[in-house]
């Protein structure tokens, strides 16, 4: 089988690749066409991305492709829809990054409170000006609303949390029950979060619903000195609208780390209105750079493609589409810590699914149940709603769907 990592990836992931007889293109300055060609000379099945963008016209033009893994969290940059109608596969490395992007949120929000860059930039130029900086607040005891609350949100609310944050949050697809397990305060909406909170940070993918959610009307709702962070996707924020409240409100700070129309990996010149803003201070969409993430999303990819390359069936934390064509078998596989799986089945059923059969492994690794249930479905993202709901729910170790063909 033949693989083609078109950015930046972990060398032991891809060594191991090799190791097992896999035949591995490894070059990280693919981009648009480029990339188009090389997918058309190599004809790879499995294409690695991280940010890159996957045309449709790419998604066409190479017969050979069958899998696209994004070695990563948010697929927007992925036609997923041409490559369900070309069936092709499309998985995610879901809370493979979720710790580095936490750490970096951290980062922002003490640069934010205690103006790091400033201090640097003046000591730099060789000036001392404690004076300037004895206006900070301090964060302990403040509240963070933390809107998205799978497992990079979860992450930033453990970490908020031993800073003496209060935190609180929302997530259509997390219930306030499970919120509170995590000592989380639950709001049904991004409104109520935006009333109460001194620090708002958002993690949810780019979306119809989710485009352009921090904008003025939002803001309006917001506390005066309000600081937002968004580590997510650029294009959650207006940013013409957001740079009008930068102007208009002097207490309101924003940080980031994505941007509208943020150049790709392999490019240097960056005029942004926003990132070059005073009150605003940006980073270069470094949320999951870290050895540690890269390692982790590494062995992730590397496990689904080894899969792969022995039973091609997909067995995916998070696998993004589907053929549209034809209903399609999966499985939902749990381990847990001896619940019952009533819930899970009624829930399987109420989305359509047809439950085949259900197979479970008594004390696996000693402690832990594992149950495997069979079933039809053409309902792909209720199923995945299901599964995602399993992994936050307690006594849950683990849960995902593999695709069965
Ligand atoms: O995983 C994600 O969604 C990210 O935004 C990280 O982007 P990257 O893989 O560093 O290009």
């Amino acid at each position: 089988m033949k693989v083609l990592v078109a950015d930046l990836f972990s060398q032991a992931a891809l060594d191991e690749m090799s190791n097992a007889g896999i035949q591995v293109i490894y070059n990280h300055a693919l981009n648009g066409d480029s990339l188009k060609a090389v997918l058309q000379s190599e004809a790879p099945e499995v294409l690695v991305v991280r940010s890159t963008k996957v045309t449709g016209d790419m998604i066409t033009s190479s017969p050979s492709l069958e899998f696209i893994i994004r070695a990563g969290a948010g697929v927007d940059n992925i036609d997923c829809v041409a490559a369900s109608k070309n069936s092709i596969f499309v998985a995610n490395c879901p809370g493979k990054n979720s710790v580095a992007v936490a750490e970096l949120v951290m980062g922002h929000i003490l640069s934010v409170d205690r103006r790091l860059p400033e201090n640097y930039a003046l000591l730099k130029q060789g000036k001392w000006n404690k004076g300037a900086f004895s206006e900070c607040t301090g964060i302990k005891g403040r509240k963070i609303g933390i809107i998205g609350l799978g497992a990079i949100g979860k992450e930033v609310s453990v970490r908020a949390k031993s800073f003496g944050l209060e935190v609180c949050g929302t997530d259509p697809f997390v219930s306030a029950a499970q919120a509170h397990a995590l000592g989380i305060e639950y709001f049904n909406t991004i409104e109520e979060v935006a009333r109460v909170s001194d620090i708002i940070t958002f993690h949810v993918p780019s979306t119809p619903q989710t485009k352009g959610m921090i904008n003025s009307a939002f803001l309006a709702l917001c506390k005066e000195n309000v600081v937002i962070i968004n580590t997510s996707r650029g294009d959650l924020a207006n940013e013409a609208e957001l740079l009008r409240e930068l102007e208009a409100r002097p207490g309101f700070w924003y940080a980031c780390d994505v941007y509208l129309g943020e150049p790709a990996a392999k490019e240097c010149d960056f005029v942004h209105a926003l990132a070059q803003h005073p009150k605003v201070y940006g980073s270069h969409h470094i949320g999951a750079s870290t050895k540690q993430a890269e390692t982790a999303i590494g062995l992730e990819a590397l496990r689904m493609i080894l899969q792969y390359s022995k039973t091609r069936k997909v067995d995916a934390g998070n696998l993004v589409n589907m053929q549209t064509a034809t209903k399609a078998k999966f499985s939902v596989n749990v381990r847990h810590h001896g619940q019952a799986l009533a819930g899970l089945l009624t829930s399987l059923v109420e989305c359509g699914c047809k439950v085949q059969e259900i197979e479970n492994k008594a004390f696996k690794d000693g402690a832990a149940f594992t149950a495997t249930v069979y079933l039809d479905c053409d309902n792909l993202e209720c199923l995945q709603g299901i599964v995602a709901g399993l992994n936050g729910k307690e006594g849950v170790i683990h849960a995902n769907l593999v695709h069965l063909g």
